[in-house]
């Protein structure tokens, strides 16, 4: 398990550490430290390093790092985007500057950027978790300079340009190969665009006793920290106790989405999936998957009386067809998983049901908040929070950093693949959902445990076929297999 923390915190644990004694310049030194290991240990033939230097604290790291590579042998140039320091970072300064070592002003673009040509290595410490504002034009273009040149990069504590908090950019952010962050994990390194511009994530805890009583923003754990909580089988099991599961949706010309989710929820270990779908899918679902029991929209209410569960959405549609279905199932008491067009007729209606576990996209995440995509993006964490306060249950926000929350814990999910975005991802997803949860899980340990095993088995795909053939078909199979 991981702890995920914001800028905020992050600098309050930074304050109470040296308030109890723990100097500010040591810890310096020692991330600095850190950043000159990476350097050896992942760039060990890299002789002309430069060092990229911002105003603040996260400048003073990349200053001392340069120490540490000027006494170690390396050609270092030190270009600095301001002579303003104060603090630790001055203190560095002036301890680089005892060694005549080679430090420049960024004030000409053209002379930095002839100098990174001649560099095999970039130290990023320009702005840290002091970066609060958006980036004027200079330090955009300073920036973009970084971005296309071919020089590797190893950013300070997060890549420059980057939000801790959301993994939003403030303009533009530094594209490293490998970020070496301290003390604490921020939250926007794991989701949103963060995972694009960090590389490869290295945390040190710089050896300082973190203060306990802050607690994170959000935890993460391992795909096997999960697997434990699925029930399992005794000896005698039968189908009565894994859980019956109602799926509705598959309108016309979307037999497909509920099809993936029937065929997830199977693989999931449901004792029965059945479907309520278009008369005109009855015969192809079953002929397909022969474990499927398929109804027409008219024994809606009959089943719901002999499930235990229901999942609704995938392909639902949104005309009158879709209405009542929606209409009659949300009336209905069973415990819900809301999925895709379901959401749709959730946000004309809000109710607040805390038996229920919803699963947006950002998009669907917007029209809930009556918001839009991009805003929902830029403030992830506070978009899960305001569904869940809105609508109850648990949420699931998907996307980069899946997120889950249930009005108390918030769990990042930094598993997953960019070939997963394609059409019926989802559909797999709330079928696994739906099962887990009939199976007996708490709603928010099957939400967290299916969108675990769904990245993983879509990880694990990716391996096998690349992006372009990581199809949400070949998804159930590899699900069962993580289930056991
Ligand atoms: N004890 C410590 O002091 C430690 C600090 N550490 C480093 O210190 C960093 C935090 O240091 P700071 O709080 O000084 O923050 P930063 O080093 O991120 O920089 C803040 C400075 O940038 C300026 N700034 C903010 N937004 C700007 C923008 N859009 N355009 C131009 N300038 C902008 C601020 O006015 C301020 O001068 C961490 O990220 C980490 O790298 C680590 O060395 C761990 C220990
Ligand atoms: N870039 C990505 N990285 C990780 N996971 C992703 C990425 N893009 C999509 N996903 C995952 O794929 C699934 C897509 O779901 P969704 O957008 O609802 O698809 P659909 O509605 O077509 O079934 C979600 O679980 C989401 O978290
Ligand atoms: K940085």
């Amino acid at each position: 398990m991981i702890a995920l923390f914001n800028a905020q915190q992050s600098k309050e644990i930074d304050r109470r550490i040296i308030d109890e004694g723990e100097p500010g310049l040591k810890l310096m030194k020692r991330a600095a430290w850190h950043l000159f290991a990476t350097v050896q240990s992942h760039y060990p033939h890299a002789q002309k390093l430069l060092v990229l230097c911002g105003t603040g604290n996260n400048g003073g790291d990349g200053l001392a790092c340069a120490q540490f590579a000027l006494l170690a042998g390396l050609d270092v140039s030190v270009f600095l985007s301001n002579e303003n320091m104060h603090g630790d970072a001055l203190s560095c300064l002036n301890e680089l500057k005892a060694l005549n070592a080679d430090i420049r002003p960024l004030n000409d673009l053209e002379v930095f950027s002839q100098e990174l040509g001649k560099t095999d290595l970039l130290i990023d410490a320009l702005f840290g978790i002091g970066l609060n504002r958006p980036l004027n034009q200079a330090s955009v273009q300073l920036i973009e300079t970084v971005n296309t040149s071919p020089c590797p990069v190893i950013s300070a504590d997060l890549p420059s340009g980057l939000d801790a908090d959301s993994g939003k950019h403030f303009g533009c952010a530094i594209k490293a190969e490998h970020t070496c962050t301290f003390l604490t994990r921020k939250v926007g390194l794991y989701t949103h665009l963060g995972p694009d511009f960090c590389g490869q994530i290295h945390y040190f805890d710089l050896h300082a006793n973190l203060p306990q009583h802050i607690s994170p923003v959000a935890y993460s754990h391992e795909l096997n920290e999960w697997q434990p909580l699925i029930p399992t089988l005794s000896a005698d099991n039968h189908k009565g106790r894994m859980g019956h599961v109602l799926l509705v949706g598959g309108h016309r010309n979307m037999m497909g989405a509920i099809q993936l989710s029937a065929s997830a929820c199977l693989h999931s270990g449901a004792g029965l999936t059945k479907i309520i779908s278009d008369t005109q899918h009855l015969i192809p679902l079953t002929q397909q998957q022969p474990e499927l029991m398929c109804y027409p929209p008219e024994a809606l209410s009959e089943q719901l009386r002999q499930s235990d569960l229901l999942a609704l959405g995938p392909g639902l549609g949104l005309d009158d067809w879709s209405g009542q279905l929606y209409q009659t199932c949300s009336q209905n008491n069973l415990p819900k998983v809301f999925d895709a067009d379901a959401l749709k007729w959730l946000a004309k209606t809000p109710v607040f049901n805390p038996q229920q576990i919803l699963t947006p996209h950002p998009g669907e995440a917007a029209v809930l908040l009556d918001s839009d995509s991009r805003r929902i993006q830029q403030d992830r964490v506070g978009a899960i929070k305001a569904i869940q306060k809105k609508y109850g249950g648990v949420v699931i926000l998907k996307g980069k950093g899946s997120l889950i929350y249930d009005g108390n814990r918030l769990e990042l999910c930094p598993l997953g693949n960019p070939g997963m975005a394609v059409g019926g991802m989802g559909d797999v997803l709330t079928g696994v959902v739906a099962a887990l949860w009939a199976r007996g899980m708490t709603p928010f340990e099957a939400a967290c445990t299916a969108v675990y095993i769904h990245a993983a088995a879509a990880d694990e795909c990716f391996k096998e076929t690349g992006a372009a053939g990581l199809i949400p078909s070949l998804l159930p199979p590899k699900i069962g297999r993580l289930i056991g």
